[in-house]
């Protein structure tokens, strides 16, 4: 039984707290924005990095683990708010991130007897593989008048005797989205793989940008969402998190979808939305990854496979985030650091999902939101808090995706080469898919999912299925 849990195998080793170099930078804070404020309550997000290392413990010990722990301070220069805490006074409008000389992220080492191969291989396994692997951030404390101190991030590193080791980065995304995150592993890497000579690559890395004065905020979007939260009980107000699924009965998993059947797959659906659509179509990786994934994940729901009732006129819906710093609306750096993602909401019916038509479907419906962001990434902005108060109730079909095939992933190289593995280890709590570039193939996609064994053995049946009629066009 290749994906049974593996128990007890966690010695942790050290636990610290790693801060910027001292008197490196003065006290500082950092204002909110409207892109922030929709991660007030969201579950925190974990994103995981598995390297190969075949030495003993205390070879990682003596060699890797400095020179990982001097370079993440070093970072942690320039990228402070991950050091930093989030302030929320009891007028939650005055809420920011506030960094304090000496501030620190907490820094854990461990060593596990898990089995490394298992870990990083893409075959189903059980999801509790990776929870000890993954740190939790300390708990928030309560200042003076109220006031509560989140800290923002967390880090374990863990190693694998003569196999490999992880980096795990569990953080609270009200610090930063995606592309901040991977910009400040990235840059915490390159220092690493540089053994922490910041001069002999200066000019291959650039530096966050924190200008948040620059986020421009035609619709008043950040009052309108603090008084959402204002007047909302927090458990309702789940984002990233909508889906606060805490069963531990499931499976994790990757589907990897090559650059031939990613090919196939956009030629087929373009040649079936162009008969409905006369616009210029948006049939991209992510659109053709998306529809087929969810619609296999609908048909593989148990209940609800045949849609005889009238469940099939329910609405299933799909929430992908979109980077906005490019948009000309925003005309952020791509290195502008904190959040800058909108989310956008499809939603279509059960019975078109289920149908045989049901891919197409989904890629007209997702890709005329992409077309829309394009022209207005703030199109129904006032309403994000509200919409997903709604989709968020108990029994809604919602799938988030998180990741994305820009993020680079792969990429991350601390010195001992590519990643074997990066996933976001959240997935299984927060009913997201996350998409990753290929690890082995340009072109190709990644997605992680966490499945109920039974979904998932139906998933890759029905999926397998699909995947073999587009390869018979
Ligand atoms: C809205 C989108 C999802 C739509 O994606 P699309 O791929 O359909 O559309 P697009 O306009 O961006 O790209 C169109 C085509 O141009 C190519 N293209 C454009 N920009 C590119 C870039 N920077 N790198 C590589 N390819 C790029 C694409 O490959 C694609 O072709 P091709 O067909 O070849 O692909 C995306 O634009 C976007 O904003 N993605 C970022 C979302 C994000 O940051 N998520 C992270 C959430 S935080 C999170 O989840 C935390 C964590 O992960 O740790």
């Amino acid at each position: 039984m290749a994906h049974l849990r593996e128990l007890d195998s966690l010695k942790i080793i050290e636990r610290c707290q790693v801060s910027p170099p001292p008197n490196s930078l003065p006290s500082t804070t950092l204002p909110l924005t409207f892109f922030d404020i929709p991660w007030f309550f969201c579950n925190s997000i974990q994103r995981i990095f598995f390297y190969q290392f075949p030495h003993p413990t205390h070879h990682f010990l003596q060699t890797a683990l400095p020179i990982l722990k001097h370079s993440l301070s070093l970072s942690l220069q320039h990228f402070f708010p991950f050091a930093s805490n989030l302030i929320v006074p009891p007028q939650l409008h005055l809420s920011h991130i506030r960094y304090l000389h000496g501030d620190s992220l907490s820094f854990t080492v461990a060593e596990s007897t898990a089995d490394f191969t298992l870990l990083t291989s893409h075959s189903p396994q059980d999801v509790r593989n990776w929870h000890p692997l993954v740190p939790t951030l300390p708990s928030p404390r309560v200042e003076q008048d109220g006031v509560r101190v989140f800290p923002l991030m967390a880090i374990q590193v863990t190693v694998f005797p003569n196999s490999g080791f992880s980096i795990c980065l569990t953080f609270n995304h009200l610090a930063g989205d995606g592309k901040s995150l991977h910009h400040f592993i990235k840059f915490w890497a390159s220092l690493c793989k540089a053994k922490g000579d910041l001069a002999s690559i200066q000019t291959s890395l650039s530096l966050p940008s924190h200008e948040r004065d620059k986020v421009k905020d035609p619709k008043g979007l950040k009052f309108i969402y603090f008084q959402e939260l204002e007047h909302c009980d927090s458990k309702s107000m789940e984002f990233a998190g909508l889906v606060r699924d805490l069963s531990t009965n499931k499976v994790r998993f990757n589907v990897v979808l090559d650059l031939e059947q990613v090919q196939k797959l956009k030629k087929w659906v373009s040649l079936k939305c162009a008969t409905r659509d006369s616009g210029a179509l948006h049939i991209s990786t992510f659109v053709v990854a998306c529809s087929i994934i969810w619609v296999c994940m609908i048909r593989s729901e148990e209940k609800k496979a045949n849609c005889f009732s009238q469940e099939c006129d329910e609405l299933c819906h799909l929430v992908f985030l979109a980077d906005c710093r490019d948009l000309p609306e925003f005309s952020l750096p791509s290195t502008y650091f904190g959040n800058c993602l909108t989310s956008y909401i499809v939603a279509i019916k059960r019975i078109e999902l289920v149908g045989k038509n049901g891919v197409v479907g989904a890629a007209n419906a997702i890709e005329r939101q992409v077309r829309d962001l394009k022209s207005d990434a703030l199109r129904n902005a006032e309403t994000l808090m509200s919409d997903y108060r709604e989709i968020g109730k108990p029994g809604k079909s919602v799938l988030v995706i998180a990741g994305s095939p820009k993020l680079g992933v792969y990429q991350t190289d601390f010195g001992w080469g590519k990643p074997k593995k990066c996933e976001a280890a959240h997935i299984q709590s927060s009913g997201s898919i996350s998409l990753s570039e290929c690890r082995d193939e340009k072109g190709g996609i990644e997605v992680g999912l966490a499945l109920e064994r039974t979904q998932m053995n139906k998933f890759t049946n029905i999926l397998e299925e699909e995947l073999h009629n587009i390869d018979k066009l």
